[in-house]
């Protein structure tokens, strides 16, 4: 089953969220934990436990598991494997991109099912062309993975180069948009590509139909609310995947709560579905 048909079911039963696990620092401290791969991992089951059945995507920040070396990684393998075999499906948020045959290597490494990091789906970023991101597009839609393609992304620094124009006189995240849309026009219900816009962007008139979903974060901690995601997605919305992390993360440590908060956010964000 393609990576969008598993998508749309998860968010059919169990709502439409993905929350981030971002271990920072700051909320291992908060939920009395060290700042070690010790900490992380309790950090990352507790999460996985609370999130499982309850959320349809989970999105490991994959910055957070490298900070603490190969253990970090370990962590980061062993946090993948327990949300799958929960069945919670996984977006790993690496934003990676490359030139195309050191590409092929990271799409191995996160989108063969016989890799140690075998993911759901990963974040791409653009910046090395469209056509760089081939090997992680061909190896998603090969192995049933998934892929999303930065195109707005939440930070306020992201429109000086995501506004600006190309030689065609088009901006640079409509044509990251317009090739999403691309790659799943033979996609039957919603495509397994999808595109990265921040819930903070404000106004934008580019086309965000791309037939596949959209991984919306800003959500909370940066800023973004319910409203502006209606707002700024329209008709598009019903392909919207709310991604939130430190708002959610914050109700921890008690597995409990997390559940709660997470409950919480998916059903402040189930009027996007009528
Ligand atoms: O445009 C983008 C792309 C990715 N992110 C990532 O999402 C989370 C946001 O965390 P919050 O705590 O909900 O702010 C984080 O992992 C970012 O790296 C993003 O924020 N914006």
């Amino acid at each position: 089953m393609t990576f969008g048909t598993r998508l749309a079911e998860a968010v059919a039963g169990r709502g439409r969220l993905c929350v981030g696990i971002d271990p920072h620092p700051a909320l291992l401290d908060a939920w009395g934990l060290t700042d070690s791969a010790f900490g992380l991992e309790k950090f990352a089951m507790a999460a996985v436990e609370a999130f499982a059945g309850t959320v349809a995507v989970v999105k490991p920040q994959s910055a957070f598991f490298e900070r603490h070396g190969s253990a970090g990684i370990a962590v980061l393998e062993r946090t993948v494997t327990a949300a799958r075999e929960l069945g919670t499906l996984v977006l790993l948020d690496v934003k990676r991109g490359d030139i195309g045959t050191t590409a092929q290597a990271y799409a191995d490494a996160y989108l063969r099912p016989s890799s140690p990091l075998a993911v759901d789906a990963v974040t791409v970023s653009p910046y090395l062309g469209m056509g760089s991101l081939d090997p992680f597009l061909d190896t998603a839609l090969a192995h049933d993975a998934g892929v999303f393609v930065l195109a707005l992304t939440s930070n306020p620094e992201g429109p000086q180069f995501q506004h600006a124009t190309t030689a065609d006189g088009r901006t640079v995240a409509g044509t990251v948009l317009d090739a999403v849309a691309t790659r799943n026009a033979d996609a039957e219900g919603l495509g397994s590509i999808g595109a990265v816009v921040g819930a903070t962007i404000g106004e934008t008139r580019e086309n965000l139909d791309v037939a596949g979903p959209l991984l919306v974060p800003g959500i909370g901690a940066q800023g973004g609310t319910v409203d502006d995601v209606r707002r700024i997605f329209g008709p598009a919305a019903r392909n919207v995947l709310p991604s939130i992390s430190r708002e959610v993360l914050g109700a921890g440590p008690e597995k409990r709560a997390l559940h709660e908060a997470a409950q919480r956010a998916a059903e402040a964000f189930a009027v996007l579905d009528g």
